[in-house]
């Protein structure tokens, strides 16, 4: 399943550590890009360090305006997810969900435009109860890919973990330069 996503809205300065961990979750989550409005210029540094150490190639674009994007995803066949907590259950969606080839995750930071509810193929709550943009795009990803996202490699990494259940062990690829 190819995933992207897509942060809408951030508010300015205030939201910067949180559209950072969207973007970490996104990459830790098995999705390829993230889409984002108005941000902090950093953050694609940010991001650029991380694959660099931790590997693949995960990617962040800055975009004016959410709508062209959603636009053009659904002429490429991208169906588009809306996490609100006003949304079908995921317990009930997360099947039909899994069967999807393309998906545009869209996550909001303050009130997002009414448009969106439309504009999606399904608008999906992580339960009912306001919570977070993270936690909800943590475990909608989780649900569809039914923890295979933690199976897969990130190529050309300079340190790798060996999962222990004492201690850090940690491969540290040699470089020459
Ligand atoms: C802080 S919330 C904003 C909630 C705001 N009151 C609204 O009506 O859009 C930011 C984003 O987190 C996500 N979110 C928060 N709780 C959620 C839930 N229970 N289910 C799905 N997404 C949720 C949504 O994408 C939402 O736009």
């Amino acid at each position: 399943m190819e995933i992207e996503v897509v942060r809408i809205g951030q508010r300015l300065v205030r939201d910067d550590r949180v559209t950072t961990h969207v973007a970490l979750v996104s990459r830790a989550f098995g999705a390829k890009k993230i889409f984002m409005t108005e941000i902090n210029p950093e953050i694609k540094d940010t991001l650029r360090k991380i694959n660099e150490t931790w590997g693949g190639n995960f990617s962040v674009e800055f975009i004016e305006k959410w709508k062209p994007i959603i636009k053009k995803k659904k002429e490429e066949n991208f169906k588009i997810i809306h996490l609100s907590m006003y949304g079908e259950k995921i317990n009930d969606a997360q099947e039909k969900i899994r069967k999807e080839k393309k998906l545009l995750v869209v996550v909001g930071a303050e009130k997002v435009p009414r448009e969106i509810y439309e504009m999606a193929d399904y608008n999906i709550g992580i339960g009912s109860q306001p919570h977070s943009e993270i936690s909800a795009l943590a475990i909608l990803l989780d649900r569809i890919q039914e923890g295979q996202q933690f199976e897969k490699e990130f190529p050309d990494a300079k340190r790798k973990i060996i999962p222990t259940k004492v201690g850090k062990n940690v491969q540290v690829k040699e470089t020459r330069d």
